[in-house]
């Protein structure tokens, strides 16, 4: 496929993107978006409605006061074609593109003969008409202007010779691109081609925009560029209405990376996974791991087959290089994993598993903690304190002597649990009491405040999440249910700079939770902490501390 000559990357998740349920976007926000769009080096950044509604207007008018400023990109306001029966050049939300001060103005035209008819309730030639009039109004004030065919894939089916007389009525008033739109996402891939070769006849620019509620939203944007389109329109994470908009990283991944076309500013694609993310810090609405190309799973290798070949040549099991979109590949340890996972596994954590025996062995015991109800796929940090007991490398910063822990409730006042944790840290016994708002709260503090004055370091240690599934029981035996079934505790914990996953098992949630919790902070005394020598003493330091204020 030759390479195109101007070739438009369209983004749309500060308009479509934000039509997403549960998406909301103050103007900061957008603002922000704007930026990491910029980065992304996208060419166009539709920037919402203005005089739709007051924070799409008041965007605009930060982006005039200087508030943005685009490298890459030129802002886009979205408007519609002028209201039934009046005059563009009268109509307030055609004033409002004008006043947004964005150099190009995109408008949504009706091009189904149906939707003209029952949906704006009005003939087809006034439609034509709206189309011509708003175009030229806008072209006459000096902005370029794209037009965004609404239905046009249904539409054509529908009445061919009226769709595209639309694309010729907006071409004719001087549309720079007019943009064909899969609006209610229905349209498979195969389907694309021939319509957009008929529109194409036009003799216009052509462009995109699909929405997946078909799954195939990417697809069909590919075939569509395949079939001749020149501009792309698509979103961050693939946020939009309903099932969402075309995920752009994607569409331009595929198309740098597959079909070889620079649709990117140079090294701008591998900026891509750090992009989406940062994006979906500012939504607070997650991409998926599973997000092609940018997702965290999206070059997790968790099969001990594919680890072994990846040994090999990671190129065996992975359709790109990951740092191509800025991503990274990952090793999972699980009850399907092989001896390579193991080896791999342990050489990103700094150890030497390439004697077969040993890698055996530590994938033998995590099949087998595996079939316990462990899982060491979400849990790295317990992972590598396993291996290091299994080569003999892992110190005893502290040795627990006993703990307990109790609630009580009294009627119409909150519980309150009570821990006691009795530990041995570099020769000195600590006896602290920590209180909590739950018994997991208070062997918190408990254990903190006891590992605190041989370890200072532990002070800046938060645990972040704390997640509980009931398990059916290990594998062979009769699992318990309801409420004395197996559970398995995850817990996550920082220290303002790494992260990482501790898990516990047991029957008991408690234990299973002191398990976890304990393995956290055993964890970040291994990396922070030169190994001491446990010791002994008959010292007893004891305190009481309260964790509720701690
Ligand atoms: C396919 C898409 O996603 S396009 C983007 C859609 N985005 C949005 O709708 C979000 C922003 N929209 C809004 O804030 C409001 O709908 C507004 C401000 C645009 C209009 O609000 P209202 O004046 O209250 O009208 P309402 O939303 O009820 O209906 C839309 C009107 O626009 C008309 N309309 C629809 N499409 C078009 C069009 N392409 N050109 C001109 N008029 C149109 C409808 O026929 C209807 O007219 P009516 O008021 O005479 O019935
Ligand atoms: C314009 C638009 O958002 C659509 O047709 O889906």
């Amino acid at each position: 496929m030759p390479a195109p000559g101007v070739f438009h990357v369209y983004d749309t998740t500060l308009r479509d993107g934000a039509q997403q349920e549960g998406l909301r976007l103050t103007v900061a926000d957008k603002l922000r978006i704007a930026g990491l769009l910029d980065e992304l080096g996208v060419g166009f950044i539709e920037g919402g409605w203005p005089g739709a509604n007051p924070n799409d207007t008041a965007f605009f008018a930060a982006a005039a006061r200087g508030e943005l400023s685009l490298r890459n990109a030129q802002l886009v306001a979205f408007g519609a074609t002028r209201r039934v029966g009046g005059r563009a050049a009268d109509d307030p939300l055609v004033a409002a593109l004008r006043e947004s001060r964005a150099p190009v103005a995109c408008l949504v035209a009706k091009s189904h003969a149906a939707h003209v008819e029952r949906a704006l309730r009005t003939t087809l030639a006034e439609n034509l008409a709206m189309v011509s009039d708003t175009v030229e109004h806008l072209r006459s004030e000096g902005m370029r202007v794209f037009v965004d065919c609404e239905h046009f894939f249904d539409g054509y089916r529908d009445d061919p010779a009226y769709a595209l007389e639309v694309v010729q009525t907006a071409a004719e008033a001087g549309a720079e691109v007019v943009v064909l739109c899969d609006t209610n996402g229905g349209m498979l891939p195969s389907w694309m081609g021939d319509v957009v070769s008929a529109a194409g006849g036009v003799g216009v620019d052509l462009g995109v925009h699909c929405h997946n509620d078909t799954g195939c939203a990417v697809a069909n944007t590919l075939a569509a560029v395949e079939a001749g389109v020149m501009h792309v329109q698509g979103t961050i994470n693939g946020y939009g209405e309903r099932t969402g908009n075309a995920d752009l990283v994607p569409v331009v991944a595929n198309l740098q990376l597959k079909y070889g076309w620079q649709v990117l500013p140079e090294g701008a694609l591998a900026e891509a996974t750090r992009i989406s993310h940062a994006v979906a810090a500012v939504t607070n609405v997650a991409g998926s791991p599973r997000a092609p190309f940018t997702g965290s799973s999206a070059f997790a290798h968790k099969a001990g087959l594919h680890a072994s070949a990846i040994r090999v040549d990671p190129n065996l099991y992975q359709h790109i290089d990951p740092a191509a979109v800025g991503n990274d590949m990952r090793m999972l340890i699980s009850d399907m994993a092989g001896r390579a996972n193991i080896q791999i596994k342990g050489e990103e954590l700094g150890f030497d598993l390439s004697d077969r025996d040993l890698a055996g062995r530590v994938t033998d015991l995590v099949k087998a903690r595996e079939a316990a109800g462990y899982s060491y796929e979400a849990a790295d940090a317990s992972f590598e304190l396993l291996l290091r007991d299994e080569l003999d490398e892992l110190e005893e910063y502290f040795r627990v002597l006993h703990w307990r822990v109790h609630t009580h409730s009294a009627a119409g006042a909150p519980s309150d649990s009570e821990a006691t944790v009795k530990l041995q840290a570099r020769g000195d016994v600590q006896l602290f009491v920590g209180e909590g708002n739950g018994p997991v709260n208070a062997l918190d503090h408990a254990l903190r405040r006891a590992l605190t004055p041989a370890f200072p370091v532990v002070d800046r240690y938060e645990l972040t999440d704390y997640r509980v599934r009931v398990l059916d029981g290990p594998v062979g035996e009769r699992g318990g249910h309801g409420t004395d079934a197996v559970v398995r505790v995850l817990i996550d914990t920082t220290d303002g700079e790494r992260t990482w996953t501790t898990v516990g098992v047991g029957a008991n949630i408690i234990e299973a939770s002191w398990e976890a919790l304990s393995d956290a902070y055993l964890h970040g005394l291994v990396h922070d902490v030169p190994a001491p020598s446990a010791g002994t003493s008959d010292r007893v330091a004891a305190g009481v501390g309260t964790g509720r204020d701690g």
